[in-house]
């Protein structure tokens, strides 16, 4: 039975994670987080691939790239780019992935453009404002679902 497969995406300016804004961030850095979720996807027989890039267009051909591998499921922080990217709501509805959309704060307690997602209404799930936790949470989602998925 070949591995499943979950990509992890995470958009414009993650690389700083951990360094700056911890009230809204937290502490946790991105390779703390990507390290977590290659044992949590691991642990679930699954392989996990991780990507994190400040460029819209090499974001939307990590995707492309994902519909090649056979990923089967995307966990993605798109960042800024969810309020604005029409290009990146384009790829990923284009490569036809499930996808969970996360975010380390609660967007809808912020700025108000921060309040419009240009992925949400096609996502499986959103989770905001769990912090880092978020991620865990979008991993087991995809696990589950992958396993479901499987049995029909
Ligand atoms: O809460 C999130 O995870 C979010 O996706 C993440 C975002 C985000 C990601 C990285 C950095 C920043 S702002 C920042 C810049 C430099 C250092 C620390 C934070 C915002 C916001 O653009 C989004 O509106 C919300």
């Amino acid at each position: 039975m070949p591995a499943k497969k979950i990509l992890l995406l995470n958009g414009p300016n993650l690389n700083l994670l951990g360094t700056r804004e911890p009230g809204i961030y937290g502490t946790t850095t991105l390779a703390d987080i990507e390290s977590a979720a290659v044992s949590q996807a691991k642990a679930g027989d699954a392989d996990l691939q991780y990507f994190q890039t400040n460029h819209e267009g090499q974001l939307v051909d990590r995707i492309h790239q994902a519909r090649l591998d056979g990923v089967e499921a995307i966990v993605i922080n798109p960042a800024a780019f969810t309020h604005y990217s029409v290009a990146l709501r384009d790829a990923i509805t284009g490569v036809n992935i499930p996808f969970v959309e996360v975010h380390i704060s609660n967007v809808h307690a912020r700025e108000e453009f921060r309040h419009k997602s240009f992925l949400s209404d096609k996502a499986e799930a959103v989770i905001c404002g769990l912090g880092t936790f978020g991620y865990k949470a979008a991993i087991e989602f995809c696990l589950t679902e992958i396993k479901t998925r499987a049995k029909l």
